[in-house]
């Protein structure tokens, strides 16, 4: 294990049929850091994610946090939260109901549930059904879901969807909390301007490949671009 890292991806390939989603990926997540998994539509993140959390199987290579593959995770609730579609939700399920059956499920304790919906500001709503929510709620939901068992690392796919101003605001500052607090996070998103502001590190790909890593300022110095998006483009070779 690289050292520092808590999430690894070794040479990791996922082929579909023809498709090649993810092509020979290799990067690290050191720990307590925030890092951005960065592509375009159908570039490989959510399918890079799946892979680390155990939902996909590798055609090649291997995905490990803690050293570990997820399926080889003793209390998996325990060491790694994620949200990667904030939309699967019992409709007619109150908010804390679905963090009890949720926390019964992963064998974590139930009592965090309306602690949990304070920390991502949805307690008024604790009693409602989740069929009512705005994505923006849902998206709150999923990541006290994420939080359940108290994990160290954090995987989270798109945790930006559906949050307008305030909650993508509110987002920045519970990430850097969560990293404050010794967390380690791996994220994807498209809104690069506040990506910038968020990560430490980013990994960009293309067509499932990597074309590069590093901290924000060295990918702008690297592609001579001026702003994150900028040098975005030009990495995945936006033809505008
Ligand atoms: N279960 C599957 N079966 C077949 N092809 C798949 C499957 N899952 C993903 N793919 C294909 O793999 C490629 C990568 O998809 P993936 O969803 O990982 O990309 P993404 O970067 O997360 O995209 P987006 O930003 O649109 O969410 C795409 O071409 C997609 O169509």
């Amino acid at each position: 294990m690289a050292v520092g890292a808590v999430i690894e991806v070794d040479g990791l390939t996922k082929r579909y049929g023809d498709t090649t989603a993810v092509d020979d990926l290799t990067f690290t997540v050191p720990g307590g850091s925030i890092v951005g998994l960065l592509g375009a539509n159908g570039s490989g993140k959510t399918t890079t994610m799946r892979m680390l959390l155990g939902l996909a199987a590798p055609t090649t290579g291997r995905a490990t946090i803690g050293g570990r593959a997820y399926a080889a995770i003793p209390e998996p609730a325990r060491v790694v939260g994620a949200v990667l579609d904030a939309a699967q939700f019992h409709p007619g399920r109150t908010g804390r109901d679905h963090l009890r059956a949720f926390a019964t499920a992963a064998g974590v304790a139930t009592d965090r549930a309306d602690a949990l919906l304070a920390r991502v500001g949805i307690a008024d709503a604790g009693n409602r059904r989740v069929r009512g929510y705005s994505l923006g709620m849902r998206q709150r939901l999923a990541l006290a879901t994420a939080l359940l068992g108290d994990p160290r690392v954090l995987v989270l796919d798109e945790p930006a969807n559906g949050l307008d101003p305030h909650g993508i605001r509110w987002l920045r500052d519970f990430l850097h909390a969560q990293r404050d607090e010794g967390r380690t996070v791996l994220l994807s998103s498209h809104v690069l301007a506040e990506v910038a502001r968020v990560v430490d590190h980013v990994v960009v790909l293309s067509r499932g490949r990597l074309v590069a890593q590093g901290d924000v300022a060295s990918i702008i110095a690297l592609t001579g671009a001026g702003t994150l998006e900028d040098a975005f483009l030009k990495l995945t070779g936006d033809p505008s």
